[in-house]
C-alpha cells in the first residue's frame, strides 16, 4: 500500500550554489525539517548542466542497450580491489536477495600511484569506461565533478540546518570525501511476481544525490507508510546515509527505499554518493536539545549505526561485502 497524500518536500537550493545570498536561514529550515520528517527531498535551482545529464542519459542507454557479452568486457571482476565496472541482472544482492538491476560501478579516478591505491585499498583506483562507447569516459567523469561540488554545497546547508557552521562536515569529514557513482538499469518486471530492482536498503555515508529517468518506481518508507518519490523534471531526489543518522544521533535518520520498475520499459537511474573520507572516524555532532533516537527495531537491517566504532571506510567494507560476495574482501 502507498500512501499517495504524502510528499517528498522540495526544496530549491539556488541560493545555495550560486551564494548570492548571504542568508539561508529559510532555505536551512527546510532542510532541517526534511531531513528530519523524511530523511528524502528533491532538490531544484541547482544549477547542474542540463545537456550533459541529457547526453549521461542517452549514452547509458547506449551502453545498456548492448548485449551481455559487449557489456561483460568491463566487468567488476576485471576492476580488481578498485570494485569498478558493469555487473549483469542478478548479481548484486540486497539484504541477501539479487536485484532486478545491471549497472556499472565508478567512483573518483585515481591514478595507481596514489597512496590508497598503492596501499591496495578497496574502492579506491582506476575506473573501467566501455573503449566502444568513448565519449562515456569523458561525461561521467565531467557528471561526477558537478556532483562533488554540489555535495560540497548541500553539506554545507545541511551543517546550516543543524545550526553548525557552513564548513563543519568539509572540516571534519568530506574536505576530501569518498565518491562512488552508480548508474542502473532497471529492466521491466517480466514475470508476475514483481521482483524489486533494488529492496529496501537504507545508503552508508552521509548524502546521496539521484538523478532518475522519467519511468518512476522509486519509494520511500515514511513515517506514514512507503510513498513514491516519482520523477520531477530537472530535481536531484537527495536523501541522507546511516553516517549522519550516526552523527546526529538519529535526528535525521537514514530513510529505508527501494525500487520496483512497474513500467514496460527499462529504468535508468545515477545514485551519486557523497561520503566521509575512507579513513575518518565519524563521531557523533554535540547538538543542542537533541533526543537520542536509536530504535534499533525499526531499522530495516536491526542493527545501530550508533553503536559502531572505527572509520567510515571499516563500516562501508563490512557492509559492501555483503553485496557482492564474490568480489575482492581484504583491503592489503
Ligand atoms: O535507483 C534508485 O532510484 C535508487 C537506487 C538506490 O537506492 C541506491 O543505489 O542506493
Ligand atoms: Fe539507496
Amino acid at each position: 500500500m502507498i500512501n499517495s497524500h504524502v510528499q517528498v518536500p522540495i526544496i530549491d537550493i539556488n541560493a545555495l550554489v550560486s551564494q548570492t545570498s548571504k542568508s539561508y536561514s529559510v532555505m536551512a529550515e527546510q532542510i532541517r525539517q526534511a531531513c528530519q520528517d523524511y530523511g528524502f527531498f528533491y532538490i531544484v535551482g541547482h544549477g547542474v548542466d542540463e545537456q550533459l545529464q541529457k547526453q549521461l542519459e542517452n549514452l547509458s542507454q547506449q551502453f545498456f542497450a548492448q548485449d551481455e557479452d559487449t557489456k561483460l568486457q568491463i566487468r567488476m571482476s576485471l576492476g580488481g580491489k578498485a570494485w569498478r565496472g558493469y555487473f549483469p541482472v542478478g548479481n548484486e544482492l540486497t539484504s541477501g536477495k539479487p536485484d532486478l538491476k545491471e549497472g556499472i560501478y565508478f567512483g573518483a579516478e585515481l591514478e595507481d600511484n596514489h597512496p590508497l591505491v598503492k596501499a591496495g585499498t578497496l574502492m579506491h583506483g582506476r575506473n573501467l569506461f566501455p573503449s566502444n562507447i568513448p565519449q562515456l569516459r569523458e561525461t561521467v567523469l565531467e557528471y561526477m565533478h558537478l556532483m562533488t561540488q554540489l555535495g560540497h554545497r548541500l553539506m554545507a546547508g545541511i551543517a546550516l540546518s543543524l545550526g553548525l557552521e557552513e564548513s563543519y562536515f568539509a572540516d571534519r569529514y568530506t574536505q576530501d570525501p569518498l565518491i562512488l557513482f552508480r548508474i542502473f538499469n532497471y529492466p521491466p518486471n517480466s514475470s508476475s511476481q514483481s521482483q524489486w530492482g533494488v529492496g529496501e536498503h537504507t545508503d552508508y555515508g552521509v548524502l546521496t544525490i539521484l538523478k532518475q529517468d522519467n519511468i518512476g518506481g522509486l519509494q520511500v518508507k515514511s513515517k506514514s507508510g512507503w510513498i513514491d518519490a516519482p520523477p520531477i523534471p530537472n530535481s536531484f531526489v537527495c536523501n541522507i546515509g546511516d553516517m549522519l543518522d550516526r552523527m546526529t544521533q538519529g535526528l535525521y535518520r537514514s530513510t529505508p527505499h527501494r525500487v520496483r520498475n512497474l513500467s514496460t520499459s527499462n529504468r535508468l537511474s545515477f545514485p551519486f554518493f557523497f561520503d566521509p573520507n575512507f579513513n575518518v572516524e565519524v563521531k557523533p555532532i554535540e547538538l543542542n536539545n537533541v533526543v537520542v533516537n536509536d530504535d534499533k527495531s525499526d531499522r530495516w537491517d536491526k542493527a545501530s549505526v550508533h553503536e559502531f566504532s572505527g572509520t567510515y571506510g571499516d563500516y562501508l567494507l563490512n557492509k559492501v561485502s555483503k553485496v557482492f560476495p564474490e568480489l575482492p574482501q581484504t583491503v592489503l
